[in-house]
């Protein structure tokens, strides 16, 4: 065996070791079938053990296989399964085949599953057992589907179906048109938000977050965009933020103004952990309108009741946030802008920041794909031979990147460069807190 396997085997048996214990050590030691319905308390808690393990495990199996198989396998299996992967969960989706087997634990015979759905039984067959193949639904004998752990993510009520139907429709058209977009003699050069692919592709003057608050489609957009959000925070272990920043350390009735914080996805996490503090949300009229009516009365209605919590619009680019505040959190907002207009958005803050006020930015740290070790001042690690950044277990983030290019025409950055933005608006750099595959950067007054 050469020495890169045998490390790789090790890292995936050390990993897996590792996430069994921290199941036991959760209170609920059975690890769910992958072909039951049953929800495990780590599955939107995982803790960071967990998450350092998994991402691990994830990278290491990854590359194990990519050393192992016939490179011309690997390759044609990527492309041929991204279409098809894409395409399959857009036929589910559509036609609520998760809610049609829902309450169903012995499943569906494909004749009636087909027949309920709209499409040819056969043809149904087809779709369902690729899906099956890659652990979506189960075939629980030949012929006959059920939902199970993945395939419920999928039910019409949960955030994921938003993401999932956000991703395969205006995601993956805008995805159509990178190539030509990227090749193009004005939009190629850009980093204006009105020269990304989606722009081209729905032949928008402006950008794709100028159509969510200008046109009463876009306005619609913007809504499911918030629940296409709390899914993708979940992804991102966004619990994280909340358990990993010691929010507890200050002191009762402090305020946190959430900018850009759609429908306050994590917000709502803080005033639930830490009901002693007060929240500000910030963001367009249509996502507050949906925070205030729904979100929060569902979520956290105390917050609500007690006057915990505010929601004040705001277009970061041309107004200051509200006043003295302790914190200005910024979850996800600096990586859909250019240099210039992130520097716009902090100089906004910093005309308000008492002199102890912080800025938490939190944001993906990007590192580079090498298979050099990690420098120590990294705030990622990976241990050999994976990729500094962990490849298969971080590539999350590096989709995110390119969404973010065909979307916004933005990117993601690696910690440096937040730093020079924020220098740029006066802000002086304090430490950096790891928290879910995201961290939080905390920067005071320069
Ligand atoms: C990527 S989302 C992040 C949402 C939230 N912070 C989170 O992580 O779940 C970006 C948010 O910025 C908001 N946004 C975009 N342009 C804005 C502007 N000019 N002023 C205020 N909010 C804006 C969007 O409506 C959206 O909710």
């Amino acid at each position: 065996m050469s020495q890169e396997v045998s490390q790789l085997l090790s890292l995936i048996t050390s990993s897996v070791k590792a996430i069994e214990d921290e199941f036991a050590a959760s209170g609920v030691s059975a690890i769910p079938s992958l072909n039951s319905t049953d929800t495990h308390p780590l599955d939107l808690k995982p803790l960071k053990p967990v998450r350092d393990q998994l991402r691990i495990l994830e990278g290491a199996c990854a590359q194990l296989c990519a050393t192992l198989a016939p490179p011309v396998c690997t390759v044609t299996d990527r492309v041929s399964n991204a279409i098809f992967d894409r395409t399959c969960l857009e036929v589910v989706v559509s036609c609520k085949i998760a809610d049609l087997l829902k309450d169903k634990p012995d499943g569906m015979h494909i004749d009636q599953l087909g027949k309920a759905a709209g499409i040819e039984p056969g043809k149904s067959e087809q779709i369902m057992r690729y899906l099956a193949t890659s652990h979506i639904f189960a075939e629980v004998k030949e012929g006959v589907f059920s939902n199970n752990r993945l395939s419920i993510q999928l039910l019409e009520e949960t955030p994921t179906y938003a993401y999932v139907q956000f991703r395969v429709d205006q995601t993956n058209r805008a995805a159509c048109t990178l190539l030509e977009t990227l090749l193009d003699p004005v939009r190629g050069p850009s980093y204006e938000g009105k020269d990304a692919a989606i722009c081209k592709a729905y032949n928008w003057p402006e950008g794709w977050f100028d159509w969510h608050a200008q046109t009463e489609e876009g306005r619609k957009e913007a809504e499911l965009f918030g629940r296409v959000m709390t899914a993708f925070d979940y992804a991102v272990a966004v619990q994280a933020v909340v358990t990993d920043y010691p929010w507890r350390d200050l002191a009762p009735g402090s305020t946190i103004c959430d900018i850009g914080s759609g429908h306050g996805t994590v917000a709502v996490e803080i005033a639930k952990a830490h009901p002693g503090l007060k929240l500000i949300l910030q963001d367009m009229p249509t996502l507050l309108k949906y925070a205030e009516e729904s979100f929060w009365p569902k979520e956290c209605p105390c917050a609500l009741q007690e006057q915990k919590v505010e929601f004040i619009p705001i277009d970061f680019f041309t107004e200051a946030p509200a006043a003295g505040c302790d914190i200005y959190f910024l979850k996800g907002i600096l990586h859909d802008w250019s240099d210039e207009l992130c520097v716009k958005i902090l100089k906004n803050i910093r005309k308000v920041m008492r002199p102890n006020s912080k800025v938490l930015i939190n944001e993906h740290l990007l590192l580079p794909a090498t298979a050099l070790p990690t420098p120590l001042s990294s705030p990622n690690s990976a241990p050999a031979p994976l990729l500094s950044n962990t490849g298969a277990g971080r590539l999350r983030l590096y989709s995110l990147d390119v969404s973010l290019l065909t979307l916004l025409n933005s990117r993601e950055r690696f910690l440096q460069e937040f730093v020079t933005i924020a220098q740029q608006a006066s802000l002086k750099f304090k430490s950096t807190w790891d928290a879910g595959d995201t961290y939080i950067l905390e920067f005071v007054v320069a």
